[in-house]
């Protein structure tokens, strides 16, 4: 089975986002994306980069605020005051994890719900369960967009999501089993406590895997021809050498899959590409301005 490849529709997304943003620009509004960084995984600042260099690719503004790992947590919630009182920043991101003396959930709401481009505000949350979402979170979002670019529609399809995180498993789950376009599957959300996972995804046309464990869903676990997405981002040593491993064992998992995401080049870039996404839609909302969103 051929891959599914995230990069040339996160691509095509971008491109959706630049007109978008040049219909914000002819309007007067220059959308700006802010990235906070107060973290000491490795992987982070990596990350915050590749976000950067998104919003440049679309002609989308930029701001980074990098406050010290040793500064107390009262700065990084005065950053986030400042951004939300900024008019010429549309959309804040707090990259996760925070350093350890900074409270996440304070974080997640003190970032004002029309800025919250991550959809990680409880009452962005709270829209998206209720079926009312204003910012889809970008992880999920960008799941749905490459199951649609792969013609895989959930509807009445059995979906199994492997992990029940905030930022992952539970807005995915609301996604698949929710009303409209991408959603009115059957789901199933299994985690670390789940008997028998196994006789779980095998019964599943479309397994999302986001349990954070390396090449955790092997061959026998998936039934043939079924979607599999991969969405674990994980750094291991082999042959000596650090190299980036998903959640599937993807070989193995290939050869039965109807459909499956490389990593990389599956889920992280449309991630990146949701989250340009909703920064102009965040802009577009802030100033009246309609726009096509992609
Ligand atoms: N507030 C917040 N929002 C996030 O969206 C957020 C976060 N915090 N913290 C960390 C995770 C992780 N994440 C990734 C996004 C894209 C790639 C990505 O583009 N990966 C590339 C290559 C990665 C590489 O080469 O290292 C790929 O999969 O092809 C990876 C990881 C966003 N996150």
């Amino acid at each position: 089975m051929t891959d599914i490849d995230g990069n040339a529709v996160a691509a095509e997304i971008r491109d959706g986002v630049a007109d978008c943003v040049e219909t914000l620009n002819d309007a007067g509004v220059e959308p700006a994306l802010a990235t906070v960084l107060m973290s000491d995984d490795p992987a982070s600042e990596t990350y915050v980069s590749m976000k950067q260099n998104d919003c440049e690719e679309v002609g989308m503004q930029s701001v980074h605020v990098d406050v010290d790992n040793d500064a107390p947590a009262q700065e990084l919630y005065d950053t986030i005051d400042e951004l939300n009182a900024d008019d010429e920043v549309h959309g804040i991101l707090v990259q996760m994890p925070v350093v350890d003396q900074v409270d996440t959930r304070r974080v997640l709401r003190s970032v004002a719900p029309a800025k919250d481009v991550d959809g990680f505000h409880p009452e962005n949350v709270g829209r998206l369960v209720a079926g009312n979402a204003r910012f889809k979170p970008c992880t999920p979002h960008g799941i749905q967009r490459l199951l649609a670019s792969a013609d895989v529609d959930p509807e009445g399809k059995e979906a199994v999501v492997v992990g029940r995180s905030d930022i992952v498993g539970k807005p995915m789950a609301n996604l698949l089993f929710g009303r409209g376009p991408g959603g009115n599957a059957t789901t199933t959300v299994c985690h670390s406590r789940t008997e028998d996972l196994a006789s779980h995804t095998r019964r599943a046309d479309i397994v999302v895997a986001a349990a954070g464990i390396p090449e955790f869903i092997t061959a026998d676990m998936v039934s043939e021809g079924a979607t599999v997405i991969d969405v674990g981002i994980n750094r291991v040593e082999r042959d000596g050498e650090s190299t980036l491993v998903g959640d599937v064992a993807h070989d193995e998992v290939a050869e039965k899959a109807g459909a499956i995401t490389p990593v990389p080049g599956g889920v992280g870039p449309m991630t990146r590409a949701m989250l340009l996404y909703n920064t102009v839609k965040a802009a577009g909302e802030q100033h009246g301005v309609d726009i096509e969103l992609p």
